[in-house]
Order: C-alpha cells, then sequence, then structure tokens
C-alpha cells in the first residue's frame, strides 16, 4: 500500500509523545528529523491535563507495559475524542492480565485508531543514523499515515494489517533473548545461540498464534527480525540481563547493571504461568523462568532442555 500523505502541517504540535527513555528519546529524534514538533508527557510532570489532551492527534506510547494502564486511565478520564490515533511501541505484557499494551490501550480508549510499531530496533543504532526497518501494524490506512510520519530512507516503515501478530512478535522475541545472552554467557557457541534462535522461533509462532496472531507475520520484521536483532546484539537489555545471569549474578543485581528496561524479565513469568495453565509447549521460556525464579542455575536449565525427549521438528512440538 502506498502510504497516504500525512502532510506536516496537519499534525505539526499535534503530536503527544508518552514516556522519554531510550526508545522514546530515538522516535523523538526521528519525528524531529521528518521536521515533526512533538509535545512530550514524562511522569514527573503529574496527571494529564485537559489543556495537554485538547490539541492532540496522535499519541505515540513508548511506555514499558508497567505504565500502560496507569496513563490510559488518565487519558480515558479526559475523554479523548473519537478518530485520535494512538501508535504503540510498547513490547511487554502485563503482569495481572497477561494483556499487551493495546489490549489495554482497546480496553480504555475503543474510540482510539491503535496501531503498533515494532521491529529490530535497536534505540543506539538508530540515534547512529545507522539504516534500520519497522513495521506499523494495524489498519491498513492508520498504519499508512502512521508510515509516512516516520518512513525515512534510513528508518524503512512497512506496514502489515496483522496488529495483533505484530505487538505478539515484539513481546515474545525479549524471553529468547534472555535465553541467548545467558548462552552467551556461558560460552556455549554460535551453534547453541542458532538452535535456540530456530527453536525460539517455533516457540513464538506456537504462543502468537494462540493468541491469535497471523503466523506468516512471525517470519517478518517485528518476529524474526527483532528475534535476530536482540539475540546476537549485546545492545539488547534482555540479553544483557541474560549475559549476567550466566556469569552468576543474582536477577537483582542483572536489571541494576542493566540500563532501562528489560520486558523480557516479566513477560517470561506471566507466560510461563499462562503456558502452564493453558497446556501450551514453551520449553525455552519454562527454562529462562526457572533461572529468572533462581530454582536452577543457568547451566541446569540448559542441561535440562537438553535433556527432554527427542522430537520430530514440527511446529507442534
Ligand atoms: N530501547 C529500545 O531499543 C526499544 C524499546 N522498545 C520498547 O519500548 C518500551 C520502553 O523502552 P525504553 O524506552 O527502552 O525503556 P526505558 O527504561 O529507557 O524508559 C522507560 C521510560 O518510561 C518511564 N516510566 C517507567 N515506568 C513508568 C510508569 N509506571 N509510568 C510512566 N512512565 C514510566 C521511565 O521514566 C522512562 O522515561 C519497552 O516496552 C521496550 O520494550 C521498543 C523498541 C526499541
Ligand atoms: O526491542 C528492542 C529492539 O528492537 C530493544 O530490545 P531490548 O529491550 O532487549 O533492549
Amino acid at each position: 500500500m502506498v502510504a497516504a500523505d500525512w502532510p506536516v502541517h496537519s499534525v505539526q504540535d499535534k503530536i503527544l509523545l508518552l514516556g522519554l527513555g531510550a526508545w522514546g528519546k530515538t522516535i523523538l529524534s526521528v519525528l524531529n528529523r521528518q521536521g515533526f514538533s512533538v509535545r512530550i508527557w514524562q511522569r514527573h510532570q503529574g496527571p494529564l491535563t485537559p489543556g495537554q489532551l485538547e490539541p492532540i492527534q496522535i499519541i505515540i506510547s513508548t511506555l514499558p507495559i508497567q505504565g500502560v494502564r496507569g496513563i490510559a486511565q488518565q487519558v480515558q478520564a479526559l475523554n479523548l475524542p473519537p478518530g485520535r490515533v494512538l501508535i504503540s511501541a510498547t513490547k511487554g505484557l502485563e503482569p495481572q492480565t497477561a494483556a499487551t499494551a493495546t489490549q489495554i490501550w482497546t480496553e480504555l480508549l475503543p474510540q482510539a485508531q491503535i496501531v503498533v510499531l515494532s521491529g529490530p530496533n535497536l534505540a543506539a543504532e538508530i540515534n547512529q543514523g545507522l539504516p534500520a526497518a519497522a513495521v506499523i501494524g494495524g489498519d491498513l490506512e492508520i498504519a499508512a499515515q502512521a508510515q509516512s510520519l516516520f518512513a525515512m530512507p534510513t528508518f524503512r516503515v512497512y506496514t502489515n494489517p496483522d496488529r495483533r501478530g505484530v505487538e505478539l512478535g515484539g513481546v515474545l522475541k525479549n524471553v529468547m533473548a534472555i535465553a541467548c545472552g545467558v548462552n552467551d554467557g556461558l560460552g556455549l557457541g554460535v551453534n547453541a545461540r542458532s538452535a535456540l534462535i530456530t527453536r525460539g522461533l517455533l516457540e513464538m509462532v506456537r504462543v502468537g498464534t494462540h493468541w491469535g496472531g497471523d503466523i506468516q507475520t512471525f517470519y517478518g520484521l517485528s518476529g524474526l527480525g527483532d528475534l535476530l536483532a536482540t539475540c546476537t546484539s549485546p545492545l539488547s537489555r534482555n540479553y544483557q540481563v541474560g549475559w549476567h545471569l550466566a556469569q552468576g549474578t543474582a536477577l537483582k543485581d542483572a536489571l541494576e547493571r542493566v540500563i532501562g528496561t528489560a520486558e523480557g524479565v516479566n513477560t517470561a513469568l506471566v507466560l510461563s504461568d499462562y503456558a502452564q495453565a493453558h497446556d501450551l509447549d514453551v520449553p525455552i521460556t519454562q527454562a529462562v523462568t526457572t533461572v529468572l525464579r533462581d530454582e536452577v542455575t543457568p547451566q541446569q536449565a540448559l542441561t535440562q532442555l537438553l535433556e527432554r525427549p527427542f522430537k520430530v521438528e514440527t511446529l507442534d512440538h
């Protein structure tokens, strides 16, 4: 689909960015380079006011999952008018509900037009002006408008009608990035890491399709693409958590050493509980979870993974 024109002047100064962490700062600089001036809300400013929301046409959320429901409730209380666009870049699962960010936004703001921005987008590389690709998932007309906000030669943005799949790709790969960080921290080599990535992708497909994503989406930028980026780069915070755990560092200390949010920790815990309750086969997630809960050492978790019964290579196992 050709990007629908979203002239700069029509949304100039009408974009509200929620959160200004690593990803928020990168998104801000991409939008500024595109000529957009952007309003910003950060939690230290206190609750959103009607005056802050009133001129806004597009909300972009770069909040971690734990901040989404609180701000969504604030926007709800301010009666966001229909037709406003919300672009979610959050890659996590809510601890109590296992909801993704768009599920929370949709529950509280059913009148908003919600799309997801995802893909292999390590903020530090984009900040250096290195080339990257991303995908906007959602209604193709809205997604194309959002595409026209971000797309530039060094940031190639695609659209995909499968919003659920695009969002879940970014959520689920974080668990595999922890596993690959553990692998590399233990010095287990590229063969083992490649096996983890490949089997991890199957696990993502199994869970992602169970939750309503389209199988094809998981082989695209937000699934395989982001999986490769974060399973192979020490820039990934989730990979870093795994690497520190492999050195014998306690989870609490590992999280202190990693700068920023590692959504995969919470996602692994939420997903492993869900999988157990719904009889879903997620061996890598379970292995990561037992390490996070300090039930086994990283080495023991790996041994347990390898000692499972031998299988046929299919999606079902
Ligand atoms: N850093 C990256 O390369 C990318 C990150 N993401 C996703 O974007 C989201 C944010 O990640 P980062 O910006 O890297 O995290 P970060 O930890 O660097 O920044 C998070 C920001 O949210 C604020 N915040 C934290 N808890 C909050 C709460 N309860 N209420 C309101 N504000 C709160 C923090 O003060 C900070 O400004 C995550 O879901 C992450 O998976 C997505 C793509 C790339
Ligand atoms: O999602 C990301 C890159 O696409 C960022 O990964 P981390 O959260 O592991 O740093």
